[in-house]
């Protein structure tokens, strides 16, 4: 092991070289999260669909073990660290059009791959996506994955989370697409479309408010897409785009001609055998967990946490 890269709630982030010499971030559950049940459940979920998951835009796993004292996930390295952090660094929080444009691309690329897998990842956000050296982003930090057909915990992070979710009903590919309207909406304007200092506050703001039309903020914003933030915003689930329809807009904003998104070299590996070291896992779905802080956004009021479900 080199050097700690950084902590999240469950696990701190080494850098390493794996056996080919290549630099790789290497994921180690704190103690705390091998004893609690539902948070080394998370990582093996974790763990587990990292290595299923095969797509550019998707943080790619080298290796894990998914359960036991030596669970592990070795993962691609980025330099830069979370797409968060590297905001954090910047004057302005925010980045020029095209790489904004062209990370939203990314992500919305691999949300597209996800939900036609009919998996649905429920914590979209800038902690969560990785940004490399040629400024092609990947999403990361799949603990909250989990296929439709096999049911799991409904999860998010307030600052990202559709009304739905709030609400209590269960996520779809659609609340991930309003993670993405939120995402889209920070990134092209350097400023979040629903702010609040408590948690309530911000449930309020989601389930009541309307952002200020991107259109305004940025007049010289493809038109497209500004509809299409906008409409990823909207209260009812059915009422927002795919994530399909938001790649292509932000394809077409970047001069690029939009091609199909899955292909048959995409699709997930069968589940790996050998990964657990109690065996294969059975089926993932009950592994979800409320979503961390963000130490670089988290406002300064005492006692709330929002980036956690009450
Ligand atoms: N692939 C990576 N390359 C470089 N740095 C990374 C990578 N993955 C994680 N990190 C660093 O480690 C930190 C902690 O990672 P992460 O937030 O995924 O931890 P976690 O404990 O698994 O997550 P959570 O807090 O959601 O449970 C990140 O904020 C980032 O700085």
């Amino acid at each position: 092991m080199l050097r700690t890269l950084g902590r999240g709630n469950t696990s701190q982030v080494r850098l390493a070289l794996n056996p080919e010499g290549q630099e790789v971030a290497v994921k180690l559950p704190h103690p705390e999260t091998l004893r609690v049940h539902e948070a080394a459940e998370r990582f093996g979920n974790e763990v587990r669909l990292t290595m299923q998951f095969k797509h550019p835009h998707v943080v790619r796993g080298f290796a894990g073990t998914a359960f036991g004292p030596q669970a592990y996930l070795s993962l691609e390295y980025y330099p830069d660290g979370a797409l968060s952090e590297k905001l954090a660094r910047m004057t302005g929080r925010t980045l020029p059009d095209t790489e904004a444009l062209r990370i939203l691309a990314d992500i919305a690329s691999a949300l597209t791959y996800l939900h036609k897998l009919g998996a649905v990842h429920q914590d979209v956000k800038t902690q969560n996506i990785y940004v490399n050296e040629a400024g092609r982003a990947a999403l990361g930090d799949l603990g909250n994955t989990y296929f439709l057909s096999q049911g799991g915990k409904v999860s998010g992070s307030p600052y990202y989370m559709a009304p739905e979710i709030y609400h209590g009903e269960s996520s779809s590919s659609a609340s991930d697409v309003y993670s993405l309207g939120i995402t889209m909406y920070q990134l092209l304007t350097g400023q979040r479309p629903f702010t609040g200092n408590t948690y309530e506050e911000l449930m309020i703001a989601h389930l009541t408010r309307f952002a200020t039309p991107l259109s305004h903020l940025k007049p010289q914003l493809a038109r497209p897409v500004g509809r299409l933030a906008e409409q990823a915003l909207a209260k009812r689930p059915t009422d927002r785009p795919s994530a399909d329809t938001i790649r292509r807009a932000l394809l077409t904003a970047l001069g690029e001609t939009p091609h199909d998104e899955v292909t048959e070299d995409e699709q997930p590996a069968a589940p790996q055998q050998q990964m657990g070291r109690h065996g294969p896992v059975a089926r993932q779905g009950s592994a979800a967990a409320p979503s961390p802080p963000d130490k670089a956004e988290q406002p300064q009021k005492r006692g709330w946490n929002p980036f956690k479900r009450k």
